[in-house]
């Protein structure tokens, strides 16, 4: 459960004082998520997210994250808008955690996305990206390129009890993807998480985007490829051509892609599965039986990253290359 840290009624009583939301009426833990806790909040001005960041998050990107949200809500992207104190501080400090209370959210997440769902993200992740185009703040990849050696590297000797032979597998493709990836590409912010689990749907329509904390700067169609990655497979491993078609062409209806974005697809679904599969070996390997983070596991990242490996060209994703390109 992704609640740390405990509050009591009277510290969250005197942390709305700052807040033009009326009294408190009820706050309770949300379970779901596991890096931060998130409670929700009823006070008389209505339904609230209260964040406090834990120890994953740097407080030095806070004013980052908040203020991409705040810019992208200015520019009609449906994403949680934090509120502001009275003397209009964003970000607050409650037991000892930062913290900010956020505009609620209407809608759940799909457990079952459709190739309709993931036209929707498409579309709206290329909307996100070209919304974030003026913002003012950078950030870098904490998971770029860069950092997946030295993320392997901590991993030690056991990634092996995970598959026989893992370890060399993942350093070779290392290596492939060091020398191969992809340096002059369209750039900007990227989300970096758009899981199903961070798209809230409502009544069939997509109804907002979540958890920006992993957003940065980074080639834009990095983001497709972890789009890819998260919607199109299936239970079985299988990757669904009809749910790739409708992530990319709802992506490029509203950015269209260049060519050179196009051809790099593979490399990138294999940097974005290398990733994922990293933090969750990592996480397998690292985290105790019996604490709050749920693990996931990396082997379905594995799988992913096989598939990927094995694609000769973009088009086996399922897209008419004419619908995508400018
Ligand atoms: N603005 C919001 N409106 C409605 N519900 C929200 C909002 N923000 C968070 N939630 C709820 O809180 C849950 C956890 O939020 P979030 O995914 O941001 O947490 P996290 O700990 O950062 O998670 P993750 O494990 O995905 O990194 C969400 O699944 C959702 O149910
Ligand atoms: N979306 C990530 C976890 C949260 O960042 C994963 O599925 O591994």
């Amino acid at each position: 459960m992704a609640v740390y840290t405990d509050i009591s009624e009277t510290q969250l009583a005197s942390f709305l004082a700052d807040y033009d939301l009326g009294a408190l009426l009820s706050y309770k833990g949300i379970a779901e998520g596991v890096e931060n806790s998130n409670f929700l909040l009823r006070t008389e001005a209505g339904t609230f997210i209260l964040t406090l960041y834990e120890k994953r998050v740097n407080r030095a990107d806070l004013p980052f994250f908040v203020g991409l949200m705040e810019h992208l809500a200015e520019r009609g992207i449906s994403c949680p808008l934090p509120v502001h104190t009275k003397v209009g501080e964003a970000l607050g400090e409650l037991a000892g955690r930062p913290g900010a209370i956020f505009t609620f959210l209407e809608g759940m997440w799909t457990r079952r996305p459709t190739a309709d769902h993931c036209r929707a993200v498409g579309a709206a992740m290329a909307g996100m990206h070209a919304a974030a185009r003026d913002f003012g703040l950078r950030r870098e990849n904490g998971l770029s390129l860069g950092e997946w050696r030295p993320l392997f590297e901590s991993c030690g000797d056991r990634v092996d009890e995970i598959e026989p032979g893992l370890a060399a597998a993942i350093d070779e493709e290392l290596s492939y993807l060091e020398a191969n990836w992809p340096a002059d590409l369209p750039a900007g912010i990227i989300h970096a998480d758009l899981f199903p689990d961070n798209v809230f749907f409502l009544a069939g329509e997509l109804s907002g985007l979540i958890d920006f904390y992993f957003a940065c700067n980074d080639l834009l169609a990095y983001d497709l490829a972890i789009g890819l990655c998260a919607w199109c497979f299936e239970p079985d491993g299988s990757f669904n051509v009809t749910k790739g078609r409708g992530l990319i062409e709802g992506y490029a209806g509203v950015r269209p892609l260049s060519a050179n974005e196009v051809a790099a697809l593979p490399i990138l679904c294999r940097g974005a599965s290398m990733r994922f599969m990293l933090t969750r070996l990592y996480d397998w390997l690292n985290v105790p039986e019996g604490s709050f983070v749920t693990k996931k596991d990396p082997r379905e990242y594995l799988r992913k990253l096989r598939f990927h490996r094995a694609v000769a060209s973009a088009a086996e994703y399922g897209f008419d290359l004419e619908r995508v390109t400018q």
